[in-house]
């Protein structure tokens, strides 16, 4: 948002973008909310004939079973006209959770990397409440409010033109000073929303560090950051009801105000004969009704100053980069219930056959440097990794040997240079189809709460319990399966925190097999293994390797022994590349690191 001017367009055209779709239902509780206070605006007149028809003496069941319907009509209206804006309300805000949470599962690892995942929930789950409330509160009563103080006025303007005068003094004044407290008011609910935000990251820090947090004692420290933030929202919080009073005592005094002048003035007039007193009784009950549209429109004010706070949020996180990923369209609310949910996943197995023959990968001179780095993380890096059997990269540790990782993923973008998978350019392939065909173990393995099953089968929505309890067996994860009672649906708990490190490696390993993938890309799977699990797991890494593509990362030498191919990288390059026994002759550094794990 460069100038304010932009920021307005902005700002507006997200409401009319989300209100859209809507329209129609809105439109329909807007004219029924419209028609109730316009009823409620012809109870007047009602009672200004019910009291001239008492004042001459005439019959007045007519003109009191006229105002009793127009109460009852009025209710009618106004509450079936409240439910469907309501409704359609929820429905602005799912639109609005479903598109941000749509749009933050799209975005490019490098973006979501630099957001704080509390505040991105804050986000979520808070700002698209307050969407909620542009929508349901602050739109129509704008809209109904508006149209309601005009026929408010048109209709004073009719009674007594003279007292008119007299009520606009007080309105205009009354603009003025909302004109005064509505940018304290948009501020006040930014820095709220922020701070609310602010306490999510400070809370998910925390807990995202439980035990680091635990063993090093600082839960004062922590708590003392969330309480900071958790204040900061408080004392927004407080100024924004401060203003909000404001400006909610300040139009009810108006009305007061213009309600005793009016008596005043119209008192003056009627006892000099310049009015009947049924027009003052009619005028002194428009301007009583004036209260409502007026507060209508306060609070509508002041709503939309909140909401555009939250948009502003909203519109942060819109601006994010994503990547060129299809989700299926999310189902109707009203069959939400019928629709099963589907498994991550499958929309790339969808478009991937399992299987498949082994890959063949190629960089050609890459660079990258990571956005906040000077130094580049690879530099003009040349490689090819065979199609079929087993390429180990090493080196010391920030030489760059996950970064070619993430870059065979597509997580990141080469600055220059190129990468061919089976000899195409990865910017051509579809990035699903890409991401299909790779099996990828990251360093820090994720583990998600749920079943066994569903974290082997992650990747693999189809996969039958046979192939599950196969790559179990291979895995060494058996004896996992075993301590679950033989349940593949049983719950492994939130974060895997009921799991040893090297069984979460082994789930993540499992995971990645199961979906035979044509490239396996394996970074330090086996730095948590016992030396037994080590040795198995190497065994089928060079097993894999014989029927797919497996690049390894590892520190521990002794389990790229067997590999065909070792890379040796350093500062971002390629220094040496050859089998074992070749490297240990021809390279110092591999040399010496072999040395260090007694391995020559
Ligand atoms: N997300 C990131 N943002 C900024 N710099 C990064 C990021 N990831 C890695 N780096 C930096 O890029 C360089 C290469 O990192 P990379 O993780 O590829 O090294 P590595 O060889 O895998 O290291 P290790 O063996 O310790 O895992 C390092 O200097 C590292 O600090």
């Amino acid at each position: 948002m460069s100038t304010p001017a932009a920021g307005e367009r902005h700002w507006l055209r997200m409401i009319s973008d989300y209100v859209r779709p809507h329209r129609g239902p809105f439109v329909a509780a807007g004219v029924l909310l419209l028609a109730s206070s316009l009823l409620g605006l012809a109870q007047p007149l009602a009672a200004k004939a019910l009291i001239d028809g008492l004042t001459a003496g005439q019959g007045v069941g007519g003109a009191l079973a006229v105002l009793t319907g127009l109460v009852l009509l009025a209710a009618l209206l106004l509450g079936v006209g409240n439910y469907l804006i309501l409704r359609t309300a929820e429905a602005v805000a799912l639109d609005g959770r479903r598109g941000l949470v749509r749009h933050l599962l799209r975005l490019t690892v490098p973006a979501l990397q630099r957001q704080a995942p509390g505040d991105l929930l804050a986000r979520v789950a808070g700002d698209t409440m307050l969407l909620r409330q542009i929508a349901s509160q602050s739109l129509i009563d704008l809209f109904t409010g508006g149209v309601m103080l005009l026929g408010a006025v048109a209709l004073m303007a009719v009674v007594d033109l003279a007292l008119l005068g007299v009520t606009a003094i007080v309105v205009v004044l009354l603009v003025v000073i909302m004109g005064l407290l509505m940018p304290r008011i948009r501020s006040a609910a930014l820095r709220s929303q922020e701070s609310v935000g602010e306490m999510g990251a400070a809370l998910e820090r925390a807990l995202g560090a439980f035990t680091t947090m635990k063993a090093s004692g600082t839960e004062a420290t922590e708590a003392a950051r969330i309480d900071a933030a958790a204040l900061a929202a408080y004392r927004q919080g407080v100024s924004l009801a401060r203003w909000g009073s404001v400006a909610g005592t300040s139009a009810g005094l108006a009305i007061q105000v213009a309600f005793l002048v009016v008596l005043g003035v119209g008192g003056a007039r009627v006892a000099s004969g310049a009015m009947p007193v049924s027009a003052l009784v009619a005028f002194l009950l428009y301007v009583a009704y004036l209260t409502h549209p007026v507060m209508q429109l306060i609070g509508a004010s002041t709503y939309l100053q909140i909401g555009r706070a939250a948009l502003t949020r909203i519109a942060e996180i819109d601006a994010l980069p994503t990547e060129p990923i299809d989700l299926p369209p999310a189902a109707e609310p009203a069959g939400a219930a019928a629709v099963a949910v589907v498994p991550a996943g499958a929309a790339a197995a969808g478009v991937h056959e399992r299987g498949g023959g082994p890959a063949e990968v190629v960089f050609e001179g890459v660079c990258f440097g990571y956005p906040d780095r000077d130094e580049p993380a690879l530099r003009e890096l040349t490689l090819r990794v065979p199609a079929g059997g087993l390429t180990a990269l090493v080196g010391p540790s920030g030489s760059g040997k996950t970064t070619v990782l993430a870059l065979i993923e597509r997580f990141v973008e080469p600055q220059q240079g190129r990468i061919l998978l089976d000899g195409r350019p990865l910017a051509d392939w579809p990035l699903t189809e890409l991401r299909a065909a790779i099996g990828y173990v990251e360093q820090d393995v994720a583990v998600l709460a749920g079943t066994l099953r569903e974290n082997v089968a992650y990747a693999t929505p189809g996969a039958t319990d046979e192939e599950i309890r196969e790559v179990l067996q291979t895995t060494r994860l058996h004896t996992l399966l075993d301590r679950l009672g033989g349940d593949l649906d049983a719950p492994i708990r939130h974060r895997g925190l009921s799991l040893s490190g090297g069984e979460r490696q082994r789930i993540a390993v499992a995971r990645a097999l199961l979906r035979r993938p044509r490239l396996l890309l394996l970074d330090e799977v086996t730095s948590q293994l016992d030396a037994a699990n080590e040795a198995a797991l190497r065994e089928v890494i060079q097993e894999v390797s014989r029927r797919t593509t497996v690049v390894v990362v590892a520190h521990r030498l002794s389990t790229v022994l067997a590999a065909e191919q070792i890379v040796v990288l350093e500062n971002g390059t390629a220094r040496s590349v050859g089998s074992h026994p070749d490297l240990v002759r021809t390279d110092a550094l591999y040399a010496s690191l072999a040395a260090e794990q007694a391995l020559v």
